[in-house]
């Protein structure tokens, strides 16, 4: 790792590298929430936090950290689930009157960028994975970090919290700045042609959890039980 890279880590972790901006109401389809502008003081990307309700003690606190997805959130791409993941999380943080959805910008296409990542929907319409077309174009499988996402969570007075993924590599990514994860809410959304092969990848070679009862590959996704609604129902499912 570069000299470069490790002091933005050592940074990371002992400095305070995000300034708030700017707080507002803001009502969305879903309800109130409060809307919080961050600015990073490593590259001045503006981040947001989603809050809703009283933090209180920060005791506890369901918690989305949502990684930015130009095409599947804004756009609806039905390649990969994170825009419906992004909605599910706004719905369970309304249900459950408290709740943070951190929006990390600068994670677009799991860190390498938008354009390079339309580069890899290429190569995956040529047959390539997820994971393979990302090594294919020379680049990382995953370059996020979570740190200025930590430190976010942090400002808003959260300490412990249920986290919102199916991703295990999220709960090392927020150790360390005085977060605590308590436990896991599963964000399984609906299983569709368009998505089910980088899902697939997902479980197999990124770690993804996609529930405990695997029979086989995807098999409680295709369930046509489940759904968006019903896999929001009940209480959360801590691990
Ligand atoms: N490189 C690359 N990035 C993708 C692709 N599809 C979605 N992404 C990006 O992946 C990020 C979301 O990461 P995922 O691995 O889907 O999920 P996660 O956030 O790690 O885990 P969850 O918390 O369970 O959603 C977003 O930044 C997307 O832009 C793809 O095919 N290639
Ligand atoms: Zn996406």
């Amino acid at each position: 790792m570069s000299w470069f890279l490790n002091v933005t880590r050592y940074r990371r972790k002992r400095e305070k590298l995000v300034e708030r901006t700017a707080i507002s109401r803001l009502p969305t389809k879903w309800g109130l929430f409060q809307a919080y502008c961050y600015r990073s003081k490593l590259d001045g990307t503006e981040h947001i936090a989603i809050v809703k309700g009283d933090i209180g003690n920060g005791q506890d606190v369901l918690v989305r950290v949502h990684s930015e997805c130009l095409t599947g959130d804004i756009f609806g791409s039905a390649r990969c689930d994170c825009g419906n993941q992004l909605d599910l999380a706004m719905q369970l943080i309304e249900q459950a009157g408290r709740g943070v959805v951190v929006y990390l910008r600068g994670h677009e296409g799991r860190g390498i960028g938008l354009g390079h990542k339309l580069r890899a929907y290429n190569l995956q319409d040529q047959g390539h994975d997820t994971v393979q077309a990302n090594i294919e174009l020379g680049l990382a499988v995953d370059a996020r970090e979570y740190g200025i996402g930590a430190q976010i969570l942090r400002d808003v007075g959260v300490q412990t919290m249920r986290l919102m993924t199916n991703n295990p590599a999220k709960f090392t990514g927020l150790k360390g700045y005085g977060l605590a994860v308590i436990g896991r809410v599963p964000v399984l959304t609906p299983v569709t042609e368009e998505n089910k092969r980088y899902l697939e990848t997902k479980r197999t070679k990124m770690g993804h959890i996609y529930g405990s009862d695997l029979q086989g590959p995807l098999a409680p996704f295709i369930k046509p039980s489940v759904n968006k609604k019903e896999s929001s129902d009940g209480e959360p499912n801590p691990e």
